[in-house]
């Protein structure tokens, strides 16, 4: 694990920004060898923009070849609602630099099918060739990306409940009313990110302090789902000294000390060649066609569902058969047999009262006795939602 602590938030996001503008520099992208970088929405991330657009204009960097998957977006609001991260991630970083349209790829919040949409996130993800660094920030309950409490720590992209603190946090988007926060939402999975080839996250101010705290000092935890992060290989957490205060102040001296001796040594954080320049060994660049999806739960290869939407007529004969993912990365969470939670069975019916939970924090949120019993924001998305993922 690097943990790099900075003065405050400008000087940990001009780390950040600076460490993505090397990486991308290193890696020398070109039209057939992208780099991809997974993004995410909140405040931690915004003045990492904010940097990176700058130096953008100033003509220090491009994004002409660089391809990007988001992290997550809330199911059941419009595309082009304020708060969606649709219209965050071209408000604060897509329509002031030179990325293509066709190489940004965001959660369909609103695909009629949601389940094939998730399988068709990780099938375009796993045809970029993989995630190359993935940019998150974190709840304060230390989740990653909406990998809440409790998520499976072999989650796939699906769709997932809130929880209520995240609600909560999130209702200052919503002019702090906690009943137009969505309560669910498309999002990578933990193995999902466990797979780019590089995760770097911006944890920022006091709020975050125990979620760092937990992810960094006890064991890999389902509730705290950041702490994954223990199982990379090349994980680095970037934050301000107030995200430090729940640390110990033996912790926060190693790590500043590490970084130190590696500076002074002129090592800085250097990763291995294969992951600082383009990497050869990537199965595919080239952007592909949307893939036939199939998903397979039991080991056979029953096809249980195809994508509608048609390949163009040059590359359909080249769209390749992609099986719903299976957790593949760290050998330490690869499970015996596929993840409970993934892949979905996708002729499941749709039926709150089988497949979902009850929502105890519903309770809990204003007004929330309407989704006691249920856990969809409008009874319109209820029908489309099979499962829950973990
Ligand atoms: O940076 P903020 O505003 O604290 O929000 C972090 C949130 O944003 C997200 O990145 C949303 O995708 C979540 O991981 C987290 O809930």
């Amino acid at each position: 694990m690097r943990l790099i602590i900075r003065e405050d938030e400008e000087a940990a996001s001009l780390y950040v920004a600076n460490y993505i503008i090397g990486r991308i520099e290193h890696f020398s992208p070109t039209p057939a060898n992208p780099f991809v970088l997974g993004l995410p929405t909140g405040s931690s991330p915004l003045g990492v923009y904010r940097i990176l657009v700058e130096r953008y204009k100033a003509g220090e960097i491009s994004f002409e070849n660089v391809v990007t998957f988001n992290m997550d977006e809330y199911i059941g609001i419009p595309r082009d609602h304020p708060q969606s991260y649709h219209t965050f991630m071209w408000q604060h970083f897509f329509s002031h630099v030179n990325i293509h349209p066709r190489n940004v790829h965001i959660l369909n919040g609103n695909a009629p099918d949601l389940e094939a949409e998730c399988v068709r996130y990780e099938a375009q993800i796993k045809a970029a060739g993989g995630i190359d660094l993935f940019l998150a920030g974190i709840g304060e309950d230390g989740h990653i990306a909406f990998n809440e409490p409790g998520s499976s720590l072999a989650s796939r992209t699906r769709v997932k409940t809130l929880a209520y603190d995240t609600v909560l946090a999130n209702s200052r988007f919503f002019g702090n009313d906690i009943a137009q926060v969505p309560k669910m939402a498309l999002t990578v999975g933990v193995q999902t990110v466990l797979e780019a080839r590089e995760v770097v996250v911006v944890v920022l101010g006091a709020r975050k302090a125990s979620a760092l705290q937990h992810c960094i000092e006890d064991g890999v935890n389902h509730m705290w789902t950041l702490s994954s992060l223990q199982l990379h290989p090349y994980p680095m957490i970037v934050c301000d000294e107030d995200a430090t205060l729940e640390l110990k102040v033996k912790t926060v001296k190693y790590f500043k000390s590490i970084e130190q001796v590696a500076l002074a040594e002129g090592f800085e954080q250097t990763l291995p060649t294969s992951l600082r320049t383009a990497n050869t060994n990537t199965p595919l660049k080239k952007p592909l066609p949307p893939p036939t999806i199939i998903t397979n739960t039991n080991g056979d290869s029953t096809p249980a569902t195809t994508h509608t939407h048609t390949p163009p007529e040059s590359e359909s004969e080249s769209s390749p058969t992609i099986f719903a993912p299976q957790p593949t990365t760290s050998r330490l969470l690869r499970a015996s047999s596929p993840a409970a939670e993934y892949p979905l069975r996708m002729s499941r019916a749709a039926s709150p009262e089988l497949e979902l939970v009850p929502d105890r924090m519903a309770s809990r949120i204003i007004g929330g006795e309407a989704l006691r019993g249920r856990l969809t924001p409008t009874p319109k998305v209820e029908g489309r939602v099979g499962v829950v993922g973990a």
